[in-house]
């Protein structure tokens, strides 16, 4: 049975002064508190206790030298340095410390280190009077049922707890800070596989915790690893975690929710993103960094500038993966992945996520992974059963009429006429700045992110909305991925996007983390291409189809990305199982080869090649 690290401290650091008794002295690193920790972190620090664990079973490099000092030793997170004694984890193999990427910079950075969960924004929720409790439970039972599909060769076994996850006890805390309870379904699968060190590609649905699946193996990775003598030179910094996302505002929110999750452990996340000043993350970058979250653009500038080398990395993420690799972004990405400094596949450890995964992009994707596992939590592309779907007729010249009815109803059903957040897509910048300024002189507070507003604007526009001031965002597909606002209750398709993708990614920005959440869809001739993706897309989910949309889906060619959609059922969807059947699926396309199976997600048990797909 696995126990938590907090565990294996206890008894390794009583075996660690009798083994000290037979050989040559060493400080006993357990007993070692440093000074910053002395008063509340390790006070609040649950007590150690219970068997030695052995963590071997999925964990890249077996035994206790990946915590830094052998078997047994307490971890001793970004330390180095001259004379102090303690076996160097840091990258800069025992230098004096004071260079950047110096993970002894990361003891000293702990002491300066911001309380992320001070500034958390559901604190700020509660202050504004939103309802709920800060960052409420996840409503498990909404996942339980969901399917699981995995293919790969030698899969880790799924854990229930993240006690049984091995994070350390820094980590540990942090997630507790979090009030993560338990593990979604897809962290349960993709942590265990990614700190096997295995290259994942993984989809799961909107809101259901992505994030923290790829954070948590990084952060704890960099931290148990011992990496050797980090490059360094001139003003170039060295990062060993890459994480890559499509937007500033979705990289700007992950260097918040990682740099949480690595509170007090040393890792050091920095952000770069386009739209701010560079000299301020030049600045920030030079302090030190260990995980780098980046929109593409700012990258490759800091990469051609030579502030930036990518030699170092061990880790590469790409959140929104199928977005990433879309015809807008995939020559920045392949610049970055392939024609820079980064370590080839199979060098590096490459996860992509999304809650969409086209076959097409998937192919394009494999370019970037070696012998990688993929996992598939609830279907691929599918929108969760949480969000109510509506799908109403509205020629252009009413639209704007019928969303002030839409809106109206909202206040007067809301909790003191209060009007609840709703995220308005619109098609274009210029529509999405009439539509707002249309709402506010109708007494409708909004505001507007688009991709013609400044960064400052943009920011500014997401924090007004958060917090209630501007409770309806108009917003073009620049807000689409990833965003985590909580408490957003209703999404409109003011104009509907030419892919089903994009409105699976859109009213995802509802009903997250097992809480419900609506969304309606303003449908016209217009829109005759997105008939049958969207009614099949409704239907899988569960949604009351209306007669005029199925009509219409009948009548209408194949839309919404034929090439993603065109097979016409949801099913297995990892395109390696397709390909080795030489189906021509051009949709999510069934299958099983016998190292693909599926599994409910409450699955604890072992594995078996061959077991049936959960869709099959
Ligand atoms: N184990 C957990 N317990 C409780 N809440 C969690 C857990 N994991 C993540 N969350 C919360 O769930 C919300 C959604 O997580 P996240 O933003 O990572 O979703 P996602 O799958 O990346 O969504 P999207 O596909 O839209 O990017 C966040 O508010 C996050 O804090």
């Amino acid at each position: 049975m696995r126990t938590s690290w907090a565990d294996s401290v206890a008894n390794s650091a009583s075996e660690t002064s009798v083994s000290n008794n037979n050989s040559v002295p060493r400080p006993i690193r357990s007993t070692y508190v440093p000074p910053h920790l002395r008063s509340s972190a390790v006070a609040d620090a649950p007590t150690p206790s219970g068997p030695p664990t052995e963590r071997a079973s999925f964990g890249g490099n077996a035994g206790g030298s990946r915590w830094g000092g052998g078997s047994g030793s307490k971890p001793e997170y970004g330390r180095q340095g001259k004379g102090n004694g303690y076996a160097a984890v840091g990258r800069d193999g025992g230098g004096s410390g004071s260079g950047r990427n110096n993970r002894s910079a990361g003891w000293d950075r702990r002491e300066r280190e911001v309380n992320p969960f001070v500034n958390d924004d559901r604190v700020d929720d509660v202050k504004q009077g939103f309802s709920e409790q800060v960052n409420p439970a996840i409503n498990f039972d909404a996942y339980e049922d969901i399917p699981v599909e995995i293919s790969g060769e030698n899969v880790p076994p799924p854990v229930n707890t993240f006690a049984e996850i091995d994070l350390g006890e820094m980590m540990n805390q942090n997630i507790r800070r979090c009030k993560y309870l338990k593990p979604t379904p897809v962290q349960r699968y993709a942590i265990p596989i990614a700190l096997a060190g295995r290259d994942l590609m993984a989809c799961a649905q909107t809101g259901s915790g992505k994030t923290a699946a790829f954070c948590f193996p990084i952060i704890s990775g960099i931290m148990r690893e011992q990496y050797g003598q980090r490059a360094r030179g001139g003003r170039t910094v060295y990062p060993l975690g890459l994480i890559l996302s499509p937007t500033r505002e979705l990289s700007c929110q992950i260097h918040d929710e990682a740099k949480k999750f690595s509170y007090q452990t040393g890792v050091k996340v920095v952000v770069a993103y386009g739209g701010a000043p560079i000299n301020q993350q030049l600045r920030e970058l030079e302090r030190g960094v260990d995980i780098l979250v980046a929109t593409p653009g700012r990258l490759v500038d800091l990469l051609e500038r030579a502030r930036v080398s990518l030699q170092s990395i061990r880790y590469l993420a790409l959140d929104e993966a199928d977005r990433m690799l879309d015809m807008g972004f995939e020559p920045q990405i392949r610049k970055i992945v392939e024609q820079m400094d980064m370590p080839n596949r199979g060098v590096r450890q490459t996860m992509l996520f999304s809650a969409t995964f086209p076959r097409e992009i998937q192919r394009l994707a494999s370019d970037f992974l070696s012998t990688y596992i993929f996992l598939a939590v609830g279907r691929v592309g599918s929108s969760t059963d949480l969000i109510v779907q509506r799908v109403e007729f509205v020629p252009e010249s009413d639209k704007r009429s019928h969303l002030m009815d839409l809106l109206q109803a909202q206040r007067e059903n809301g909790e003191h006429g209060k009007q609840a957040l709703t995220l308005v897509f619109v098609e274009t910048k210029k529509g999405a700045d009439s539509l707002e300024h249309w709402l506010c002189i109708n007494g409708f507070p909004s505001t507007t992110i688009h991709g013609d507003r400044s960064q400052q604007e943009r920011e500014l526009a997401l924090r007004s909305f958060k917090s209630g001031k501007t409770p309806i965002l108009v917003a073009t597909d620049v807000a689409a991925r990833g965003l985590d606002i909580p408490h957003v209750a209703h999404v409109v398709n003011f104009d509907l996007p030419n892919d089903i993708d994009d409105y699976v990614h859109r009213i995802g920005r509802t009903g997250r983390a097992g809480k419900t959440g609506l969304a309606t869809a303003f449908f016209d001739e217009s829109n005759l291409s997105l008939a049958r993706p969207l009614a099949e897309l409704m239907q899988e989910s569960n949604q009351e189809v209306p007669p005029w949309l199925t009509h219409y889906a009948s009548r209408a060619p194949y839309g919404g990305n034929k090439n993603r959609r065109s097979g016409g059922r949801f099913g297995g969807c990892d395109f390696r199982r397709e390909e080795s059947f030489g189906k021509n699926l051009d949709y999510y396309g069934g299958g099983n080869n016998g190292t693909a199976f599926g599994v409910p997600a409450d699955y604890g048990g072992g594995y078996a090649p061959g077991v049936t797909s959960a869709w099959d």
